[in-house]
């Protein structure tokens, strides 16, 4: 699968992390990250020896998110330089793109892929990029069309995030599958988007109906896979004729997987097993997509 890049993430630790004297046990070397086992010989503390062990495993682009003041230290804006504009040039040659957040509850999918405020992630400014097109990538077409849409799924059922949705039914969309144009989600809201700050208003708007819940791990844990999609359409000349160039861009952010907790309430453990399948089944999913792949290539 060579389009696809696989990028890791380091945060810092949480209040409740620092509070119950946890450890960072990852260390990041350019695009290798080394994981230790503290757990080896139960030897929580001394010096470094032989017995421990370090699995390092390689990616993409690895980041170390943990300090500000650090030289090493990866930015949302660092992150967007890489990730965010490959996502955007892609877009702009006309390609249909996934960038999805995968990881365990608390680990900083929704901070890298949304942000906060402060220090505003991925999914804004992809959009910001897209309005704001300085680019060096091609030809600059003639007009655009940006049309966005926000769902999520939750417990295997999907919600239109940006319509006001019968309270008693709220999750009663279909997945469709259209023979050319493939799997869409029927009767999903699109909205025609002119600038970035109706596309943050949007934003705002379904992150805020989003189903979130506190765990053990995270407060504000999200319960639910959210899928917002830019649907961006280049009006261009083609040997002298009008054309259009179309390109669908999904960003993910999936909900974390989590250990079954027997001590939480019947709600938290079936969102639980379901976060759980799903992410199972997107696992088989992928490793199929490498394995055709695989076959394929001579
Ligand atoms: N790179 C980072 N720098 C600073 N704080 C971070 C970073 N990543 C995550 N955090 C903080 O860690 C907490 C958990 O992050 P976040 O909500 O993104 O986790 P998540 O993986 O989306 O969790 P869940 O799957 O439970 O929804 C948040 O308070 C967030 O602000």
């Amino acid at each position: 699968m060579a389009n696809v890049k696989v990028a890791v993430r380091v945060r810092p630790l949480s209040k409740r992390e620092n509070a119950e004297e946890g450890r960072i046990i990852v260390e990041v070397d350019n695009k290798v990250a080394k994981v230790r086992n503290i757990k080896v010989d139960n030897r929580l503390d001394g010096p470094w020896d032989s017995r421990e062990k370090i699995v390092a495993f390689s990616f993409d682009y690895c980041y170390w998110s943990i300090d500000p003041e650090d030289p090493k230290y990866a930015s949302q804006e660092v992150v967007f330089q890489d990730l965010g504009t490959s996502v955007l040039s892609g877009a702009f040659k006309g390609y249909n793109i996934c960038l999805f957040a995968y990881g365990q509850t608390g680990s900083g999918k929704t901070y890298t892929m949304m942000g906060t405020p402060a220090s505003v992630g991925l999914t804004p400014r992809i959009c910001e990029g897209l309005f704001s097109r300085q680019d060096d990538y091609s030809e600059q077409p003639a007009s655009c069309r940006v049309e966005v849409s926000f769902l999520e799924i939750y417990n295997e059922r999907v919600r239109d995030l940006l319509k006001q949705s019968d309270h008693k039914k709220p999750y009663t969309l279909r997945v469709r599958e259209h023979p050319e144009t493939g799997p869409y989600v029927q009767g999903l809201s699109q909205h025609l988007v002119t600038d970035y700050k109706q596309v943050v208003g949007l934003l705002e708007e379904g992150i805020a109906k989003r189903i979130t819940a506190a765990t053990h791990i995270h407060d504000a844990s999200s319960r639910s896979h959210a899928i917002f999609t830019i649907h961006y359409t280049q009006a261009i000349l083609e040997n002298n004729l009008p054309s259009e160039i179309a390109s669908k861009i999904n960003l993910v952010d999936l909900a974390g997987s989590e250990r079954a907790d027997p001590s939480y309430c019947k709600d938290r453990i079936t969102e639980g097993a379901n976060i759980n399948k799903s992410l199972v089944t997107l696992g088989i999913v992928i490793s199929t997509l490498d394995a055709v792949c695989c076959m394929f290539v001579f």
